[in-house]
């Protein structure tokens, strides 16, 4: 978009404005949906790399030398967001904890349009806590992703206290305490899977060094972007200084499914399921455990006497779910799958309530089920609400069970092989068997 400069008096009231408010840099960009009202100029915009003031060609009525403006290469706090706040005047009313950095990839996507207002209301992680959103787009979306932006500050979201956007993951990842991985090609008509594999784990190997280099030692990282549990793989790979047990590969939207499902078929409410585990991949090989579940307490197979529907019916409505929804929707899960967002940050953040547990796809060292090691594998956890979490250990196995999760197991090696070159360990050679599918394909 062309911009035009502006010289002052916008220049010197934002100079004024700065000193007036103790504003966090001294070098002022208003961008190009402010220009000349001094009531635009209440919200006066921060950068450190961009000291002009501008605003849109179409909105300039005197003559200004015309520029082009060049894509924004480092992460720049956005409107409102980038004026000083003091919290510890807000500490004497109210108890804030200290802000955390949540750094969102794919930003201007369809899941991260409902996610980053649930993370901003407070719903995630309490109404006592203060956030920062580090939102990373593209070339392709930085426009989008302003729009996003300006949506964020239109909600006056009280905990929201810093919206930063950028298109280079080592400037948007600076110390992030949590890193929600959303972005990722979606896999369109022609594309192979191990096309798929390769460009999308580009994504995830870059992103996993900016992390390692730029984020909080123990940062925390929800992939989602598909394919999730291969991806989170690269990632963490490629991030040695973050131990791999804060990774954790998007399979709670399954979950979520499942439990559907089986409340459905017993003629409860699904808050009455729990106890519910996905087994290993977010594909179509995805395994729905009915063997540990439980309605209102009593084992499902006690209360859904129909081995045949679990085997079948169920296990494939689960792992064709996303598929389903695409044929109704046009497009894929994008609110749900946010919730299922929330719900897993949720998980690791408050104590997992006495009995149950939650599934997530996360780093297989040393697991107590005999799973192949070194691989990202959704299994059962629980947390004590400090972010961690310990592998639940009383789970029951059956040859239905084990067979099922041999099969899952055998395409996340098959995809691991694949993305060889991207982990650090050799020459890909991808060998994916026939019927390899992300739950939105059919
Ligand atoms: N694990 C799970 O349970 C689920 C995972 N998913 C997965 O989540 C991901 C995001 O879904 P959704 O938000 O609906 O998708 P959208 O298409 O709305 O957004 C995806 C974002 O990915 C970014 N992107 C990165 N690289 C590319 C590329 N090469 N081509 C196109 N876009 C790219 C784009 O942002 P930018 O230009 O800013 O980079 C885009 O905004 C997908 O991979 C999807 O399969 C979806 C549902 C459930
Ligand atoms: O395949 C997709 O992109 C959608 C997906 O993961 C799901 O709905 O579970």
């Amino acid at each position: 978009m062309a911009v035009a400069e502006l010289t002052s008096p916008a220049a010197s009231f934002a100079h004024n404005y700065n000193n007036a408010h103790r504003l966090r840099s001294s070098q002022l960009y208003v961008p190009s949906s402010s220009c000349l009202s001094s009531d635009h100029f209440r919200a006066i915009y921060r950068s450190r790399v961009l000291p002009r003031i501008t605003c849109s060609v179409n909105q300039v009525q005197n003559s200004a030398p015309v520029q082009v403006e060049t894509p924004k290469d480092k992460a720049e706090c956005y409107g409102v967001f980038c004026l000083t706040y003091d919290l510890k005047a807000e500490e004497e009313t109210k108890t804030w904890k200290k802000l955390i950095n949540i750094a969102v990839s794919g930003a201007a996507g369809m899941i991260s349009n409902h996610l980053l207002f649930k993370l901003a209301s407070g719903e995630v992680f309490g109404p006592d806590q203060p956030i920062a959103l580090r939102l990373l787009g593209s070339e392709r979306s930085i426009q989008a992703l302003e729009g996003v932006a300006m949506e964020l500050e239109d909600s006056l979201f009280p905990l929201l206290r810093e919206v930063n956007i950028g298109i280079d993951a080592y400037e948007v990842f600076q110390d992030a305490e949590w890193a929600l991985l959303i972005g990722a090609k979606p896999r369109g008509p022609g594309i192979e899977r191990a096309d798929l594999l390769d460009i999308n784990g580009q994504i995830f190997a870059e992103q996993g060094k900016a992390l390692n280099a730029v984020a909080s030692p123990n940062v925390k990282v929800m992939v989602v972007g598909n394919p999730c549990n291969t991806n989170a793989l690269i990632c963490l790979k490629n991030a040695p200084k973050i131990p791999a047990k804060n990774f954790h590969a998007l399979t709670r939207l399954d979950e979520n499914r499942a439990k559907c499902q089986l409340a459905l078929k017993a003629g409860v409410f699904y808050d009455k399921v729990s106890n519910v585990t996905i087994w290993g991949n977010h594909s179509t090989t995805q395994v729905p455990d009915f063997l540990n579940a439980k309605i209102d307490g009593m084992p499902v197979k006690e209360v859904i006497k129909d081995d045949k529907w679990l085997e079948h019916e169920f296990t494939e409505k689960v792992q064709k779910r996303g598929g389903a929804l695409i044929q109704k929707w046009g497009r894929s899960s994008a609110a749900s799958t946010a919730v299922s967002i929330v719900d897993a940050i949720k998980s690791l953040v408050t104590p997992t309530p006495e009995g149950d547990w939650f599934s997530s796809g996360v780093y297989t060292s040393g697991n107590p089920y005999g799973i192949a090691e070194d691989i990202v594998f959704s299994m059962p956890c629980r947390s004590k609400g400090d972010g961690d979490y310990e592998l639940v250990k009383e789970i029951q196995f059956d040859d239905y069970l084990r067979s099922r999760i041999a099969k899952t197991e055998a395409e996340l090696l098959a995809e691991k092989r694949c993305v060889a070159h991207l982990t650090g360990e050799g020459i890909a050679y991808c060998d994916l068997p026939e019927d390899t599918m992300l739950p939105g394909e059919m």
